[in-house]
């Protein structure tokens, strides 16, 4: 049962007339109301959507039905119509007559089962044949922490201030969030999609729940120090049930070469040396010298390398091992592979042990890198969230808001506000303006300089991190449902092709990974049914200057070669087993994640020293902050909780909630700038 009080009457499609403060009961009318996402059933709604077919030309809306309504407990009151910009930056004309609710109206909506909501906009839509008008909740806050007020044309501006303001919901940014909040600091998040997570969010389509980006997350364990993201959850409360994956990933590799990278240490060992018999020896150096970083990162409590306090008390606490940390800072794995193996095709697996994370290959993949991924997977074992990944995202902006802070959706900051070339707040598209002592952008640096602080000088750190690090290609990636039948039993989660030749790995569209959360969590899909989530590297480049028909004619070409790959390789019969299919471009990445080019993340663009040259969270600019993937350590969930973590640690010393010392600050920034000058 959904109650909605209006107080400006409003007509359904049988023309009944509910006048102001008339309480409309959805379920009693049989309207039927679709809710798009719900991605919290405790405390938010995020968007639903009131259709109105093309034939009816007047404004009398309808109400579907959807599953998983999640309103039951809920009441809105005190809808009040207004009128503003509609979704997508089109403008509606204001209406004289205030009778009907009308495309670009604006609904007032100001509580929410005791919750302020901001505002919510009645958008434009298209969806199939269908013109929709979507109903989003532009803000959903806590409390009594109202941001926004009425006036100016629609546009709020904000006067309270925050201690930070993070832009964007991503791991990297929700993690950093969240760890300020519960350092006390009073938190605003500015996400512009309808949901958090970024590349680690999900979609709802058909019954089926797909993650965004992959299903394979490091550091999810309940062991050790590294499991960065079940500290992330536990530090807001919250705990996720998990599925032990007992094979990280399947290579699938040229000369037919097969290797299951097993839970189990030694039964991947046993694995890789039946392989390579006469390699035994090197295998074992190779990975050994793995763990020792592994270990010695382990035994570490991490924080932030750019506050003095912590590093000078960890290398205090544990000298040997902060001492084999900065060895190896700048060593990059292919290197240190080299040492102990010679097979060329031992070497190449290594390679692609590299690739999938971190799309270059060994000689230009961090060792620290590479050994917290290449030992994680066996010392807390690789996790798979029950109900998929962006239950994670959903877990922490919900932790957030429990803290007392708040996050917003449908934000889409287009400037960060400096004064006296200091970081003091953020603009939105549609005009509102957002203040704080510290502004933290969790969009990617290229981003954040190139856009939000377009017509700025870009900081001399800045340049130095572009000269080291391109942005990696985009990806394509195909979302199916299939028909159960066609997996054979005891596939696996998670695998990786490269059918040709070696030096494919990292050419567009040479290999494939593909994900089956499924074959771990079944209430993913309809029953009978699993998830395929393939990916392959793509520029954008590829996918530009067509029209849409070409455009989507392009999709279903390279989408259908990838599945011939696959149905060749792994499955036969795949194509007439699809039911569902969506194919995602570089553009598509582009328009969701808001990441230029679609990038997956920075890569190094010639041979790094390491992880030397990668920046930490402090920018040229005071009180802005990056975080995420274009950030120390780089790509990966598990990356950028780390980053968040970092971040979160030096702005609360910034703030004052937590121990600074300025004169080693300035010492400490000053040699880590001067260092990453040598990669
Ligand atoms: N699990 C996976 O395999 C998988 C897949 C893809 C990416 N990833 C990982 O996730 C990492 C990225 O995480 P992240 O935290 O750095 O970033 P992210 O890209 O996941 O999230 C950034 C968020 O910021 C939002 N945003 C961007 N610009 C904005 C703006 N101007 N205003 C408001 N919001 C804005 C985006 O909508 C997005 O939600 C990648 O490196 C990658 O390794 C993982
Ligand atoms: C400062 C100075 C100078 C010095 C000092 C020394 C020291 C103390 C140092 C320290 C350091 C540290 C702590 C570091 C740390 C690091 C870390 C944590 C790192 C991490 C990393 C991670 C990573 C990289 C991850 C990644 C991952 C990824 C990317 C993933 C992905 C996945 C995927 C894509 C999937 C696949 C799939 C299939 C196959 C299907």
């Amino acid at each position: 049962m959904v109650d909605l009080t209006f107080n400006s009457p409003l007509v359904n499609h049988n023309s009944q007339v509910f006048s102001p403060q008339n309480t409309i009961k959805f379920s009693a009318l049989s309207h039927k109301l679709q809710q798009i996402q719900s991605f919290d059933t405790q405390r938010t709604f995020n968007m639903f959507s009131i259709y109105r077919p093309r034939s009816q030309n007047h404004n009398i809306f309808s109400f579907e039905h959807g599953k998983a309504l999640a309103f039951s407990d809920y009441k809105l009151s005190n809808l009040k119509l207004g009128h503003i910009n509609a979704a997508q930056g089109r403008k509606f004309r204001p209406r004289k007559e205030r009778n009907n609710l009308s495309s670009g109206d604006m609904l007032k909506i100001k509580t929410f089962n005791g919750y302020k909501l901001g505002s919510v906009e009645l958008g434009y839509g298209e969806k199939k044949r269908n013109r929709h008008f979507v109903l989003m909740a532009k803000s959903v806050l806590n409390g009594e922490n109202v941001v926004e007020k009425e006036g100016n044309g629609g546009v709020s501006m904000e006067t309270n201030k925050y201690d930070a303001i993070v832009i964007g919901s991503g791991i990297g940014g929700l993690v950093a969030a969240t760890q300020l909040a519960v350092k006390g600091a009073r938190v605003l998040v500015l996400e512009k999609y309808v949901i958090p997570g970024g590349s680690s969010g999900y979609y709802q389509r058909d019954g089926y729940t797909f993650d965004v980006g992959s299903s394979v997350m490091f550091g999810f364990s309940d062991k050790g120090n590294l499991n960065l993201i079940t500290q992330a959850l536990a530090a807001v409360g919250c705990e996720m049930e998990v599925i032990p994956d007992p094979t990280t990933v399947h290579f699938h590799l040229s000369n037919d070469l097969s290797v299951q990278v097993h839970r189990e240490y030694s039964e991947f060992i046993a694995e890789l040396t039946s392989k390579f018999p006469h390699e035994k020896e090197g295998i074992l150096a190779f990975y050994d010298e793995c763990w020792k970083i592994f270990n010695a990162l382990n035994s570490l409590e991490l924080k932030s390398l750019e506050e003095p306090i912590y590093l000078f008390g960890q290398f205090f606490q544990k000298p040997l091992e902060c001492l084999t940390l900065a060895y190896y800072l700048p060593q990059n794995t292919g290197d240190i592979a080299r040492k102990y193996i010679k097979d060329p095709q031992l070497l190449s697996f290594i390679d692609a042990e590299c690739f999938i994370v971190s799309t270059v290959n060994a000689l230009q993949t961090p060792m620290i890198n590479a050994s917290m991924v290449l030992c994680d997977r066996h010392f807390g074992g690789i996790n798979y969230p029950v109900g998929g990944v962006g239950g994670i995202a959903k877990a922490l902006a919900n932790g957030l808001v429990d803290q007392g802070s708040e996050i917003l959706y449908k934000a889409n900051v287009t400037g960060i506000v400096l004064e006296d070339g200091k970081a003091v707040g953020v603009r939105l598209s549609d005009g509102r303006e957002f203040f704080a002592k510290t502004i933290i952008s969790n969009a990617t640096r290229w981003d954040t300089f190139g856009k939000l602080l377009k017509g700025e000088k870009l900081p001399k750190e800045e340049e130095n991190f572009q000269k080291v690090y391109v942005k990696a290609p985009s990806f394509l990636s195909i979302h199916m449902g299939v028909k159960a039948e066609v997996l054979p039993p005891d596939t696996d989660c998670h695998h990786f092709v490269l059918e040709d030749s070696w030096t494919r790995l990292e050419e567009p569209y040479g290999s494939i990974f593909l994900s089956i959360p499924t074959v771990l969590d079944s209430s993913l899909a309809p029953e009978g049914r699993h998830i395929l989530h393939i990916f392959t590297t793509s520029s954008i480049e590829d996918w530009q200057g067509m029209s849409q028909k070409d455009y989507n004619a392009k999709k279903e070409l390279v989408a259908d070669e990838i599945i011939s790959r696959l149905e060749k390789k792994l499955f036969p019969g795949l194509k007439k087993s699809i039911v569902f299919k969506e194919v995602g471009t570089p553009k598509t990445h582009r328009r969701y994640l808001g990441r230029d080019k679609g990038t997956y993340g920075p890569m190094p663009r010639g041979t790094p020293k390491g992880l030397l040259g990668m920046p930490f969270n402090t920018t040229g600019i005071d009180n802005l902050y990056c975080v995420g993937d274009s950030c120390f350590p780089g790509q990966g969930v598990i990356a950028v909780a780390f980053s968040g973590v970092m971040c979160a640690h030096r702005v609360a010393a910034d703030i004052g909630l937590e121990k600074k010392a300025p004169v080693l600050d300035a010492a400490l920034l000053k040699l880590l700038g001067w260092l990453r000058t040598l990669a």
